[in-house]
């Protein structure tokens, strides 16, 4: 019973420890997928939106790089068309007809030349058309007053021009050209002042590429849309209609917009140079930025992903080691006592709530154990009982007879005390059975034990022979102390008051064992004494 009820539990357990596995890999794997699930999209959103501010600070630098160069670039240029238009000059610009003052106006311009060398030309139309410059007649019939030059500056009065670029049919040089009126003492303008310089190095600053992202360009646009510099050189004198519409009218306002140019995405950065009537665009298409982006990303989440797997590995490696393999143990360690292997070694448990639950099922374990020793050993005794005790008359039956026979014999072999042996049978005790009936036989037969008992000493031992024989081993009793207890006994039989006051009597052998004797001879010679008793009438005892 309690091995069956041990089988079922262990089985029970057993099917525990793979579903308590499998909850275990379950949980920490559900748990691993929603952090790595949680965990991407939050990185992917925050590289997605780095990697787009990053784009923007890109754009952002270059157009400022483009602009602090154009700003740096243009300054000296207007501020030489401001000296020159200004009475600071020391040119008296009303008197632009006379010989002197033409004089001194081109020695400026020489000087204003050499030393800002972007200067290209510099020179001045007046209202009478005519142009004054260094190294250069005008062809005939020139008038200034209806050049562009001319008629931008009187446009702009009394501020300088907004430069305005242009290709130099010559050279094929890209120029921009800065102009501003010249004023009389009545402020009544008299002629321009123009300067035009090269915009080489501003072109080039232009056409710098970026390694990260090879599809940003700057441009440059005016304040009605018309792109006045780009690298592609079919594109100036056009509108941009796509992004000029997008730009805010805001005097020198700058920022990044998204827009689509065609099938393009595109994202740019602006900055209006409204002295100049400039527009800076740095532009990127927005493809060209993703890529890096979703590199960075998938990078990213491929050593989150091979990270979080790991970290699963490892935690369902460390609760299993710490978890599971003590419940297996525990399981052993538990198959172990019920099998009764208690030998095997002590278990050492976890120093944690596993380990105390593991010692108190150990214990209880134990306990349980102990309690079926106990069981078993009273299971024992009983049996050991039952095979030595006559079943009628419960006194010892003839296995204990010889078990006690042979202690006795080994006890006088080796130390020679003493011992007798006493053998009776009942005599016409069939006559009992016929007469009386075969339960009134056996309770005559309990009787006589019972009496016989009570009349031997505790340390002699009464014992059923078979059917209404008997046995008396006697320790420490030579022949004459047998011979007194034979009477004793014959005594006690013939005052007992049997059922039906049936009248019992014995006819008795007796023998002190010898050093001739062996048990199997003295036993011989006890039954031939008990025969003869019989044969000389009975109700005797033989010697
Ligand atoms: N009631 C009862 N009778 C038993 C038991 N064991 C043996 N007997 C009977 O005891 C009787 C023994 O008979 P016998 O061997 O002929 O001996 P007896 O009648 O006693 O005659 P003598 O021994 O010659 O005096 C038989 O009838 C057995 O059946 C028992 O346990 N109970």
């Amino acid at each position: 019973m309690f091995e069956a009820n041990n089988r079922a539990y262990l089985t029970f357990y057993m099917k525990q420890f793979s579903k308590l596995h499998r909850q275990i890999f379950a949980i920490t794997t559900t748990l691993a997928l929603i952090t790595i699930v949680i965990i991407s999209i939050s990185i992917a959103s925050l590289l997605y939106t780095q990697g787009i501010d990053n784009a923007e600070s890109v754009l952002r630098n270059k157009n400022r790089s483009v602009t602090t160069l154009i700003d740096g670039y243009v300054a000296p240029l207007r501020k030489a068309v401001e000296y020159t238009g200004s009475s600071a000059s020391g040119v008296d610009h009303s008197r632009f007809r006379e010989q002197e003052t033409k004089e001194k106006f081109l020695s400026l311009f020489e000087v204003l030349q050499n030393t800002i060398p972007n200067i290209h030309y510099i020179f001045s139309g007046y209202e009478d058309g005519s142009l004054l410059i260094n190294n250069y007649t005008a062809p005939a019939g020139f008038n200034s007053t209806v050049r562009p030059w001319y008629l931008a500056a009187i446009k702009s009065n009394p501020l300088i021009s907004e430069g305005v670029p242009y290709q130099d049919i010559n050279s094929k040089k890209w120029l921009v050209s800065f102009g501003k009126t010249l004023l009389d003492a009545d402020n009544k303008i008299v002629g321009v002042i123009s300067i035009d310089a090269g915009m080489d190095s501003i072109v080039k600053a232009l056409a710098i590429r970026d390694e990260k992202y090879p599809t940003i360009y700057n441009f440059v646009m005016d304040t009605e849309g018309k792109i006045l510099i780009h690298p592609d050189e079919t594109l100036p004198d056009t509108l941009h209609q796509q992004i000029f519409s997008h730009l805010p009218e805001k005097v020198n306002a700058s920022g990044s917009l998204a827009y689509n140019d065609g099938d393009q995405k595109k994202l740019a950065h602006f900055d209006r140079i409204d002295e100049l009537g400039w527009i800076v665009v740095t532009e990127v298409n927005l493809a060209d930025i993703r890529q890096p982006i979703v590199k960075t990303i998938t990078s990213t989440l491929l050593m989150i992903v091979i990270g979080s797997l790991f970290t699963t590995w490892l935690m369902s490696h460390i609760l299993s080691r710490h978890l599971i393999l003590p419940l297996k143990r525990l399981q052993q360690r538990v198959q172990e006592i019920t099998e009764g292997k208690d030998e095997l070694g002590k278990y050492v448990f976890p120093n944690n709530e596993i380990g105390k639950i593991s010692e108190a099922i150990e214990k209880l374990t134990e306990k349980a154990l102990i309690q079926k020793n106990i069981e078993l050993k009273d299971k024992n005794t009983l049996l050991s009982t039952i095979s030595h005790t006559d079943q009628l008359t419960s006194i010892a039956n003839r296995r204990k007879m010889m078990e006690v026979l042979h202690t006795e014999v080994s006890s006088y072999e080796q130390n020679q005390h003493p011992f007798s042996v006493l053998m009776f049978d009942v005599d016409h005790f069939k006559h009992v059975n016929d007469t009386f009936g075969h339960e009134v036989g056996d309770q005559v037969l309990i009787r006589l034990a019972q009496t016989i008992k009570a009349t031997i000493h505790k340390t002699d031992t009464l014992g059923r022979w078979g059917g209404e024989e008997f046995v008396i081993v006697c320790p420490n009793t030579d022949k004459t102390m047998a011979l007194n207890i034979a009477e004793k006994v014959f005594s006690a039989i013939h005052l007992h008051n049997f059922p039906l006051q049936i009248n019992i009597t014995i006819s008795l052998g007796l023998s002190e064992f010898t050093n001739n004797h062996s048990l199997e001879s003295i036993l011989v010679e006890i039954d031939q004494k008990m025969y003869r008793a019989k044969q000389l009438g009975r109700n005797q005892i033989q010697t």
